[in-house]
């Protein structure tokens, strides 16, 4: 593979420093099989009357062959549906008809009948219209007085807010409904006063914001008729770092008994605790909805390759294979553990890539809102391009037509690397999965969780010398902290000590982030070192000369924000990890000069290793 790569791009990327070319393990399954042949006939396409730029290997398997002109709903939700629903549709049917998807088929008359719902379907399956449509269609019936809020819908990440937001606006243009998003990181002033100026009978909102606001405005009072309430990722807001938040949000609501409404909560992955918790928000009666078979692995059918490497050095090989089977199609996301790890990531990347990868975006929550926003939606319309990222996309994101996912690195937990992975093949069409992981990293798979799936080894690669990449200073010391702080949750599970935590970090500031001073590690605010439990360790360097005459590490200009967004959006650990995160972040603003990215390290008796299962170390 290796040779064909070379052959192919004989310059191989720079993004992996001075190494000296080494083979390692690696694995792939085989692509996603090119569904059409596992169509029937009846259903293939009658004449090929189809655009060049539309996945050939779409599937069915999660549409059902419910016509939404068949369907309980309103002729203005039904004029509403998109159109091009129908045109993906009817490549296959003859009746040129706009299909349900199967968890809309599955979960729309108990929806219309008010119920309780939990509901469980993999990852790019059409949740969010799912959730949307009955919410919308019981408002028809019982339409809401001016000014009221009538659904809520909480989501995660802001990205996905507003994602979601769209979504209800092409379903509510027929009826006279308006929808409002709260999400952090833009004007509240100017969310308050639309709150007063204009309609809002569905609120799309992040958790943070929707409290400031219910603790600052009279929007309690609006919420008082609310008819449904629908918990997005609801595995994810229900974990132990939105817990509070989430409580004190139900507190502000309307008792259920004097004023009845329904709950929904979605999400790709329910863990048997999520389903517990689930009993707290509804009720005795609700129902459970899963379209997973009992025994079903929750992937689709992707190539999923894990590549065992140093560090994330094949990352341009792994992208130029993906553009030499998508040519101007190739469209890749990259996720990285850290904001400053992605910021550097996509750097090394733009470096390498000129003239052979495509363009490459960059998000993380290190940036202002605006330009998130502005970045994940140039990524949605873009044909081809690469998005470097760290988990603020992992979940619920729909980015048209991405054909390879890579992970570099470790996911903060099995539920994670699903939701990364979903974030292609997408509404049936085929997509490839790529996990990069260090070699004291690879015990991971071997968790139950992802032993369960069907991951093979990438085929061995032997990699060239390539030179050392060019980074900017501060950026390469940031994103080493960063990287400090993540691993430091993994300090028990997968390094033998805390010296070797130290010797893996050091190993990526020169392997990957082109460190070249060969005489000291980049350094770390003596502060920095003594919570993450290393000051005084070999290789770690705490000389004040990097330092201001404070003691702090100077900031990096790459980034304008320097203000880290709430409870860590990029990367979403659980258990423990999570915990910390939340009592750091009430730390974040009396001590903003302790910068470890995004990431920041646990306190050394924070009680942060949850998962105490050992994984095994190094490979
Ligand atoms: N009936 C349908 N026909 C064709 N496309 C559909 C249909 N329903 C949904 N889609 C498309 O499928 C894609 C995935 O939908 P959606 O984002 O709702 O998935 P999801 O299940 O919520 O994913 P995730 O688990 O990642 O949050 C979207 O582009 C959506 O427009």
């Amino acid at each position: 593979m290796l040779t064909r790569l070379l052959v192919r791009w004989p310059r191989l990327s720079p993004i992996a420093v001075h190494a000296h070319a080494r083979a390692f393990r690696a694995t792939s399954l085989a692509r996603a099989p090119n569904v059409a042949a596992l169509l029937k006939p009846e259903l293939a396409p009658a004449a090929p009357a189809y655009e060049p730029q539309v996945d050939q290997s779409t599937n069915r398997a999660h549409f059902s062959s419910t016509r939404f002109a068949d369907a309980p709903i309103s002729d203005r939700s039904k004029m509403a549906i998109p159109h091009e629903y129908a045109r993906f549709i009817c490549r296959y049917s003859a009746s040129n008809c706009r299909c349900a998807n199967s968890i809309l088929e599955a979960t729309l008359e108990l929806g219309l009948s008010g119920v309780d719902l939990l509901v469980q379907a993999k990852t790019g399956t059409g949740k969010t219209m799912a959730f949307l449509l009955p919410a919308i269609e019981r408002l028809a019936k019982k339409p809401p007085r001016g000014g009221a809020v009538s659904i809520l819908v909480l989501s995660p990440t802001r990205e996905l807010a507003m994602q979601i937001q769209k979504e209800a606006n092409t379903l509510v243009k027929n009826h006279p409904f308006r929808v409002q998003v709260l999400i952090g990181g833009t004007s509240i002033g100017m969310q308050k006063k639309r709150l007063n100026t204009h309609r809002s009978d569905i609120l799309v909102a992040t958790p943070g914001r929707l409290l400031d606001l219910l603790g600052s405005t009279d929007l309690a009072e609006k919420l008082h008729s609310i008819q449904a309430i629908v918990l997005d990722e609801a595995d994810r807001l229900l974990d132990v770092g939105f817990k509070d938040t989430l409580n004190s949000i139900f507190r502000h609501l309307p008792d259920r008994d004097q004023n009845p409404r329904q709950c929904m909560l979605y999400s790709a992955t329910l863990s048997k605790d999520v389903k517990q918790i689930t009993a707290l928000y509804l009720t005795p009666d609700y129902k459970f909805v899963s379209t997973l078979a009992e025994d079903e692995i929750n992937t689709h059918e992707h190539g999923n390759a894990a590549l065992h490497c140093n560090l994330s050095r094949l990352l341009s090989p792994v992208l130029r294979d993906d553009v030499a089977e998508h040519g101007n199609n190739s469209k890749s996301m990259v996720f990285c553990t850290t904001a400053w790890g992605t910021s550097a990531t996509a750097k090394l990347l733009e470096d390498a890539g000129h003239g052979t990868l495509p363009p490459v975006y960059e998000i993380h929550s290190r940036m202002t809102q605006n330009r998130r926003l502005a970045v994940a939606q140039d990524f949605k319309r873009a044909r081809s391009g690469i998005l470097v990222t760290s988990d603020v996309t992992a979940r619920g994101m729909d980015f048209p037509g991405v054909t390879l996912v890579v992970q570099v690195g470790l996911p903060s937990s099995g539920e994670q690397y699903i939701h990364r992975l979903g974030r292609t093949a997408r509404a049936g069409r085929s997509g490839k999965g790529v996990i990069i992981l260090a070699p004291h990293e690879s015990g991971f798979l071997r968790t139950p969780d992802m032993r369960a799936l069907p991951i093979q080894p990438h085929p061995e690669l032997q990699l060239p010398s390539i030179p050392r990449p060019v980074l900017d200073r501060t950026l390469q010391i940031q994103a080493y902290s960063a990287w400090l702080g993540f691993n430091a949750q993994y300090v028990r599970q997968i390094f033998r000590s805390r010296q070797q935590y130290v010797n893996e970090a050091n190993k990526y500031a020169r392997e990957v982030l082109g460190w070249a001073d060969e005489s000291q590690a980049p350094p770390l605010s003596p502060t920095t070192a003594r919570n993450l439990g290393i000051h005084g360790l070999d290789g770690v360097n705490t000389g004040s000369h990097a330092f201001g005459r404070d003691g702090h590490q100077r900031s990096s200009s790459r980034s304008p924000s320097r203000k880290s967004s709430w409870q860590g959006e990029d990367n979403v650990p659980d258990g423990g990890f999570r915990r910390f995160q939340r009592q750091d972040t009430r730390e974040q603003s009396s001590n903003r000069r302790s910068d470890f990215g995004s990431s920041r390290p646990p306190r050394r008796n924070g009680g942060w290793v949850r998962r105490e299962q050992s994984w095994g170390g190094s490979s």
